[in-house]
């Protein structure tokens, strides 16, 4: 019998944390003209000559940091068990595979493995929160290009965000449960930074986003696509669920590159005013990520915890990504089924 194919996509790691892999990893990842959205010249000189050259040493320094011997990149080890376990919970009706944008398992295998098997139709879910062109834009645009080229094209749909996905957020909300909000005196929504070009370019309107007082920070109608909404909303959610009050939490952007103006508040500089304010013990959710990472294993729990000590702080604690969580798996799993 025909099974119904499912490709999760998630951002892609480097296949070592040498140097030259990743070198490799960081020159396909920057590209990919979404993810640095200047001509290709300028981004050429730029990635190649500058960004890569001199990034690449120190972050496969990072890259080491997390690596384990046994299961390498945190990234991919989750995004393998995503997969396992997806695939045991939807049964032999359906075929789950799994890619990266980036690097491997590639997208044009995974694919190619679905096509053998003559699957009837491929759901795909980019393994991204909040729909940002960089992350799932990217994913949506590499699947049709290489779809397009089938001669029988199956039927295929994409889930676009998933920012307010109940299940969703009550992993995050499980996750957080194990460390007790009570015992910090602030809670941040770090979500990876965006340059605020991206966010412009998502307003179809051009006449929305960053150009209205807080735009970026209420979803409705007319922003539904943009990024910083989308996690502004995701972020409201979480908060509900574990009855912060406002005052409680700050979403903030992480990951900063280049001197462009990146989306706002960034999280590092939220960290140095929450230390000045006197505050010595913040809980810190990731929710940009499906799967722990180098931005948050080592960003949030190394860099920004060694930053809070020095202004004056004494622990930055991270709340685990939806990794191998069942109910994360159940969240896929209605997103196969239902959406
Ligand atoms: C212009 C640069 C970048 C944009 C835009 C960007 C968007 C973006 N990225 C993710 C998810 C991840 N990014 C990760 C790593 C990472 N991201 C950038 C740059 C941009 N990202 C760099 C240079 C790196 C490499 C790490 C480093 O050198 O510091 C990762 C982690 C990968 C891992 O192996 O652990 C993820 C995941 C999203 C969702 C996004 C748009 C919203
Ligand atoms: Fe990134
Ligand atoms: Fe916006």
């Amino acid at each position: 019998m025909s099974k119904k194919g499912v490709l999760l996509v998630n951002l892609g790691t480097p296949d070592s944390p040498s140097t030259p892999d990743v070198r490799k990893y960081l020159n396909e990842f920057l590209m990919d003209g979404r993810v640095i959205d200047i001509n290709v010249i300028s981004r050429a000189l730029l990635v190649r000559g500058i960004i890569v050259p001199f990034r690449a040493p120190k972050s496969a320094q990072l890259y080491r940091e997390i690596w384990s011997d046994q299961d390498g990149s945190p990234l991919l080890y989750y995004s393998i068990k995503q997969q396992q376990l997806l695939q045991e919970k939807l049964g032999d009706e359906y075929m789950v595979e799994l890619a990266m944008r980036y690097q491997s398992p590639s997208i044009e295998s995974a694919l190619q493995r679905l096509k053998d098997a003559l699957v009837t139709e491929i759901r795909v879910i980019p393994l991204f929160p909040q729909y940002a062109s960089a992350s799932t834009g990217s994913v949506m645009e590499k699947v049709m290009t290489l779809v397009g080229q089938w001669q029988t094209i199956p039927h295929i749909s994409f889930v676009n965000s998933f920012h307010n996905d109940d299940l969703m957020i009550d992993t995050f909300v499980a996750n957080a449960a194990k460390h007790g909000h009570e015992n910090y005196d602030h809670v941040l929504f770090s979500f990876h930074g965006l340059p605020q070009r991206q966010l412009i370019k998502c307003d179809h309107t051009g006449a929305y986003c960053l150009k209205k007082d807080d735009c970026c920070s209420t979803l409705n109608d007319t922003n539904k696509f943009c990024y910083s909404a989308q996690s502004h909303d995701t972020a409201k959610l979480i908060a509900a669920k574990m009855g912060l009050s406002k005052d409680q939490y700050t979403v903030c952007f992480q990951s900063r590159l280049g001197s462009d103006p990146w989306v706002q508040p960034y999280t590092s500089v939220v960290i140095e005013e929450l230390a000045k304010q006197g505050k010595k013990r913040l809980l810190v959710f990731c929710p940009a990520f499906v799967a722990d990472c180098l931005e948050t294993v080592y960003e949030v729990s190394v860099e920004y915890n060694d930053e809070f000590k020095e202004k004056g702080g004494e622990h930055v604690q991270l709340v685990e990504s939806l990794n191998d969580h069942p109910l994360f798996i159940e969240s896929l799993e209605r997103m196969v089924k239902e959406r």
